[in-house]
């Protein structure tokens, strides 16, 4: 018997044993003891736990003493996104590797340092000897987020000084996870079409003088043919996705993790797992199967009535996943919009018309517009819910022919710039074990002789 059938008979045993974890801590018990659920305040803001210079989410403004909705802005290093990506299309240059340095340094490179660190992630654009052979052929996954987690653990074994925590040796691993992030992904990707869709195999090499967006598009292509244009735009959701402050989970779970003083491998492989998450970064995915089963039990995708008795029905956990949520809406920080998701679905409007996909665009925008007041009314909340970074992102990429397991992979492809930044000034600022308090609520226990046990 093979173990996955083992799995389905113990299935029942499983879950019989379930039954016997009952336990759940009351709701009142949190108000009780004024935990903050989620590490947030009563208004919904996160506690505040650090400091950083690195990134920063606006949402609203303060006005004698209140919280005023505002649309949302994301700075980087205190420089708006927005003008970051104008500065560097304008120059006519792709941005992701000028957005990494911006953010490791905190400054915008000269020419001269641009060179220097593209030459350097250049040079780290390979993987060690017989890596490819032995951790991804030999040991694919179904799951690129599992397979890219496993491939930085491994690496660790590769690396001649890997707990060291200087800023130097910190540094240079960044760097290299930064060039190798593209082809772990895109080889995890290979050998997963390869030994789970049974699919033909082909590793293309790495190009040391493109760039990441390049090395993307040419690994994953059979023919490694790519056009300007989708160079572009993958560049830029690179950019977009690249740092999102300290509290988001993944980035938090980075400062969590490093506080310990282990390697940078442990630290961005738990990173991985965080992102990874239907909530996260994983949401990119499920807005994709949420749509599709929009499609498949909505008639007509521009109407906006029937679109939103739908949403009603998934917000009323009645359809789709019966999660209740509505994927790619919603934000801890944003309220009016997330800057991000304004211009993906700016790109998304203009690739859909190129590609004749505008009843598509015209659901997805049916959704975003419908949500807000039906999640007001359903779910009895004020909060106004918006399109963030991952509800236009799946279906851009998909227009780009990108597949769809790589699209949570280009999320970590982009964040571990901003994983790195967080994870050096936590070693340079943070200077203690992050360590928050649990209070214990359980009834006291006697120990019971086994004879007396039921
Ligand atoms: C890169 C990123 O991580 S972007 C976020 C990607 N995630 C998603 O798109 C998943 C859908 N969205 C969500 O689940 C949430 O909006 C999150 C996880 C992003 C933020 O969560 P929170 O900060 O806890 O949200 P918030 O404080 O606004 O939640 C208030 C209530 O609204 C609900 N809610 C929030 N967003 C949604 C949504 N999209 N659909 C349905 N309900 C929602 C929450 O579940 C919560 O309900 P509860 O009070 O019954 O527990
Ligand atoms: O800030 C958050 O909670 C999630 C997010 O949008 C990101 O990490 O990009």
């Amino acid at each position: 018997m093979n173990h996955m059938e083992n799995d389905k008979d113990n299935q029942i045993v499983f879950e019989e044993l379930a039954k016997k974890i009952s336990s759940k801590i009351e709701d009142e018990n949190y108000t009780k003891y004024s935990v903050k659920r989620g590490l947030r305040n009563s208004d919904g803001t996160g506690v505040l736990v650090g400091l950083t210079e690195i990134g920063d989410v606006r949402s609203y403004i303060m006005c004698e003493g209140e919280k005023i909705p505002t649309e949302g802005k994301l700075m980087y290093r205190g420089l708006n996104i927005m003008d970051l990506v104008n500065g560097f299309q304008k120059e006519k240059r792709l941005g992701f590797e000028e957005c990494c340095y911006l953010l490791l340094f905190g400054k915008l490179p000269t020419q001269a340092q641009l060179n220097q660190f593209t030459e350097l992630l250049g040079d780290y654009r390979e993987l060690p000897e017989e890596f490819t052979e032995n951790h991804i052929l030999k040991a694919p996954s179904n799951n690129l987020m599992n397979k890219i987690a496993r491939s930085v653990l491994t690496l660790y074994s590769y690396d001649d000084n890997p707990d060291d925590t200087s800023i130097a040796n910190v540094l240079r691993q960044s760097i290299q996870l930064i060039s190798r992030f593209p082809i772990l992904a895109t080889y995890g990707y290979q050998a997963k079409r390869h030994y789970y869709d049974k699919e033909s195999l082909f590793i293309h090499m790495p190009q040391k003088n493109l760039s990441t967006a390049e090395n993307i598009l040419y690994l994953t292509r059979p023919d490694s043919k790519y056009t300007k244009l989708e160079v572009e735009l993958l560049d830029l959701a690179l950019v977009l996705h690249a740092e999102h402050g300290g509290g988001n989970n993944s980035t938090f779970t980075t400062h969590v993790i490093s506080s310990t003083g282990t390697d940078t491998y442990s630290a961005i492989a738990g990173a991985i797992g965080s992102l990874k998450g239907p909530l996260h970064g994983g949401a990119n995915s499920m807005v994709l199967e949420m749509i599709e089963d929009f499609k498949a039990n909505i008639e007509n995708w521009e109407d906006e009535e029937e679109v939103a008795a739908y949403v009603e029905k998934v917000l009323r956990k009645e359809a789709f996943n019966h999660s209740g949520l509505i994927y790619g809406m919603g934000h801890a920080v944003y309220t009016l919009s997330d800057p991000r998701a304004v211009l993906l679905k700016e790109k998304a409007e203009a690739l859909s018309k190129e590609k004749g996909m505008e009843r598509e665009f015209s659901l997805y925008k049916n959704i975003e517009l419908v949500t807000p007041d039906i999640f007001k009314r359903v779910k009895e909340n004020d909060k106004v819910v918006c399109a963030n970074v991952d509800f236009y992102s799946g279906f851009v990429y998909n227009m780009l022919n990108i597949p769809r397991d790589l699209h949570t992979p280009i999320f970590v492809i982009a964040r571990i710039a901003g994983w790195s930044a967080h994870r050096i000034e936590e070693i340079i600022s943070g200077g203690r074990i992050i360590r928050p308090a649990y209070k214990n609520v359980a009834k006291g226990m006697e120990y019971l002789p086994m004879e007396e046990r039921y």
